[in-house]
């Protein structure tokens, strides 16, 4: 049913939120402040018109903005969008019944995205790459995305070009390009076991589309050149379809950070160290141990560390640190310790924190939620969140990733109430 409705906010996911009579309307691409009409059903809303436009709408960069479902916000204009992102985190923090100032955004969409996962499928019997409608499975093909860096413009043509040979095999595929500085590092993923022949197919393809490497579900078909990712002062060649931060400006702005926070310490904890972002920067100044489950990305910055000058002593240890996260007396040898979990956080972790006397804690996270869970659990140790920097490297989603600092006050040190929860 058509309704006119007044919008009031941006939820969480960026859609307009109005207040209905029997409860909130959530409406995609409406903003406050906006009269729209939307077809209601539920506490769902689709947009049919803006009848009165917020200031704060601008157009949309790309033309299957509303259709593709990659993007939620490029309707949003600077402004809103800076506060809107900071809110989040607030909020995350507020329900976790933690006040403290959160800093303005930090834009580090930089260049653009430099790694992508496009869903391959058949349409009417052709390949077709793309991304995935809002809510829905269906396909919406792309040519070409804003948000991607220059090095990914030719991925989507090249990913279609892989995927046409795989595709009539009847399977969808993912296919995960990164931009490195050998080119073009894609994984294919979802076909399960490859013959020789398709195997044979894809390295000639490879050599066709000129790309750095090939892998099917991480295993390496062809590396004709390194695909490494400058970090810091070392060039890292990570695993195929391991974890890099999304731009390159963000993992420089995470990086700054824990880096800068980090300055005085001497001997840090890097935890969830993927290949090393932070350990091989934080190892200009610092002793580190690099901690994390992933065998391959460790091997990765042991390497990079080996061939990079004038870095000071780098462990690294394989542990999944969910199940054994490290303990009070392991932890008490650091004067400081970075976590940057993946979206599920670090809570075993925290916990273990809370009951070291480690003076400084330093929390990357992607998900505000598991954040804020994680901060409350060492504010009630005792320890003082110093700062909150909300770091914005996926432009228009909902995404937002977040670098707390956490200081433990001498007093607290690993006495008094709030000590040992
Ligand atoms: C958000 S990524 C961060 C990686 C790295 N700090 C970076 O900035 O590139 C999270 C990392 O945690 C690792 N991880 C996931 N679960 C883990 C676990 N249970 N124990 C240890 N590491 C884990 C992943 O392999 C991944 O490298």
């Amino acid at each position: 049913m058509a309704e006119t409705l007044t919008i009031t906010r941006l939820g969480a996911r960026g859609d307009g939120i109005a207040e209905g009579p029997h409860g909130p309307v959530y409406v995609p691409f409406a903003l406050p402040g906006e009269v729209v009409t939307a077809e209601v059903d539920g506490e769902r809303g689709r947009l049919v018109s803006v009848e009165t436009a917020s200031a704060d709408r601008q157009a949309a960069e790309c033309p299957l903005f509303g259709h593709c479902g990659g993007c939620a916000a490029q309707h949003v204009a600077p402004q809103l969008y800076g506060a809107w992102k900071r809110d989040i985190v607030v909020q995350a923090l507020a329900h976790a019944g933690i006040e403290t100032d959160v800093s303005p955004l930090v834009d580090a969409h930089g260049a653009g995205r430099r790694r992508v996962t496009f869903h391959a499928r058949l349409i009417e019997g052709k390949a077709a790459v793309g991304f995935m409608a809002a809510r829905s499975h269906a396909l919406v093909p792309i040519a070409q995305c804003p948000v991607l860096a220059p090095g990914l413009a030719a991925a989507p043509d090249k990913a279609r070009a892989l995927a046409a040979l795989i595709l009539p095999r009847g399977k969808p595929l993912d296919i995960q390009a990164t931009e490195t500085l050998g080119g073009l590092d894609m994984d294919i993923r979802g076909l399960g076991k490859a013959d020789d022949r398709l195997r044979m197919t894809l390295v000639e393809a490879a050599r066709t589309l000129d790309l750095a490497r090939l892998s099917l579900h991480g295993e390496i078909l062809i590396e004709r050149r390194p695909p490494a990712a400058t970090m810091g002062p070392a060039a890292v060649v990570p695993p195929p379809g391991g974890f890099l931060q999304a731009t390159a400006a963000g993992e420089e702005a995470l990086a700054a950070l824990v880096t800068e926070a980090c300055a005085g310490a001497r001997h840090v904890a890097d935890l969830f160290a993927g290949c090393g972002p932070f350990a091989l920067r934080l190892a200009r100044q610092a002793k580190v141990h690099a901690v994390e489950n992933g065998a391959e990305a460790l091997a990765a910055l042991q390497r990079a560390a080996r061939n990079t000058q004038g870095l000071k002593p780098l462990t690294t240890e394989v542990r999944d640190l969910f199940r054994r996260p490290l303990l009070p007396l392991e932890l008490d040898r650091f004067d400081a310790v970075v976590l940057d979990p993946p979206r599920a956080g670090a809570e075993a972790q925290a916990r273990q924190i809370a009951l070291s006397k480690v003076p400084l804690a330093i929390s990357v996270s992607c998900d505000p939620g598991t954040f804020a869970r994680d901060a409350r659990i060492l504010v009630e140790a005792g320890m003082q969140l110093t700062r909150v920097v909300p770091v914005d490297q996926f432009r228009y989603t909902h995404h937002v990733e977040v670098v707390g600092v956490f200081t433990r006050p001498a007093k607290h040190k690993n006495k008094g109430k709030g000590g040992r929860p």
